[in-house]
């Protein structure tokens, strides 16, 4: 099987900052590295970043300050053959909700390509192949979806929370293809995501974003021996750590409304568009 970057898959970001038009949002000054074959979680409250971060790995949205090296290449400059980021808009794609087939979708992304491929991922979903895709539920469009997207042999792998809709046998099972995705070949993953059931031992790496920052990150096993005296299973413990942090940021941060109460009441911000793919000042991916 040939790759398109031989490089090895690591991620290196340095001071990497990138700011909305609103001038008040966006993620600051953020430095990290993963080494290749790693699995990393981005872990961090409603708005924390994690998506700007990942559009920013995969060289979408406009140029930011600062460096990221993805594979040895830079996003904005460089071709991102291998790199395959998953994200709202992927998922939004109307294709996959109009009569056509399961075995037309994955031929016409490659899938003839890597007939192995194919048919271990149509086995790991257990997708029916004879599906129409305008007659599916939400979870079986969501594992075609998943196939579709991981049938060619990514390097790096930027994965925004999309697995919500998959009942929890196929989130288990479709973690553990992921997992020994990075022990077979020479492949990385970054994952967004708030869900924490069925992950003990999956992450290599944890990163904790709060308000568009960095707040701490590295190999999982140093969280979890902070938590060692902690009772429960690897599981429970990170979730320990996760809720730890996210209460933490909380208390930092304080109610995203209280500033605009005043002292005739309340009055609430309707909040931006922006994470409906809305926005209008935004290049489109
Ligand atoms: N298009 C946009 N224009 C302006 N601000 C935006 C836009 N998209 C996101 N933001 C803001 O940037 C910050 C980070 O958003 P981001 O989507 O990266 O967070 P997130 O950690 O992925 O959140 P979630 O867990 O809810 O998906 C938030 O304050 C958000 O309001």
């Amino acid at each position: 099987m040939a790759f398109p970057n031989p490089s090895p898959p690591d991620i290196t970001v340095t001071n990497l900052t990138y700011t909305f038009q609103d001038h008040a949002t966006g993620i600051h000054d953020i430095s990290l590295s993963v080494p290749p074959r790693s699995r990393t979680l981005l872990i961090g409250a409603n708005g924390a970043g994690k998506t700007t971060l990942l559009r920013l790995l995969a060289g979408k949205r406009l140029a930011p300050r600062g460096g990221i090296s993805v594979s040895g290449l830079d996003p904005f400059k460089d071709g991102l053959e291998g790199v395959t980021y998953l994200g709202l808009e992927w998922v939004l794609n109307p294709i996959v909700r109009t009569d056509i087939g399961v075995a037309e979708l994955l031929s016409s992304v490659g899938g003839d390509a890597y007939p192995d491929r194919r048919d271990e991922l149509v086995g790991v979903l257990d997708i029916d192949v004879s599906w129409r895709m305008h007659a599916v539920s939400d979870g079986e469009r969501r594992r075609v979806q998943l196939a579709m997207g991981l049938v060619r042999p990514w390097t790096v792998l930027l994965l925004d929370e999309i697995t919500v809709d998959l009942d929890v046998l196929s989130r288990a099972e479709f973690l553990g293809w992921l997992k020994r995705e990075t022990e077979v070949r020479e492949c990385t993953i970054v994952y967004a995501t708030h869900i924490l059931d069925n992950l003990a031992g999956w992450p290599t790496h944890l990163v904790h974003m709060h308000l568009g920052t960095v707040r701490e990150w590295g190999p999982t096993g140093k969280f979890l021996d902070e938590t060692a005296g902690a009772v429960g299973s690897g599981n429970s413990r990170l979730g320990e750590i996760v809720l730890g942090w996210l209460r933490e940021d909380l208390k930092d941060r304080g109610p995203r409304n209280q500033k605009k109460m005043g002292t005739e009441g309340l009055t609430y911000s309707t909040g931006g568009l922006g994470g409906y793919g809305l926005e209008s000042s935004e290049p489109r991916p």
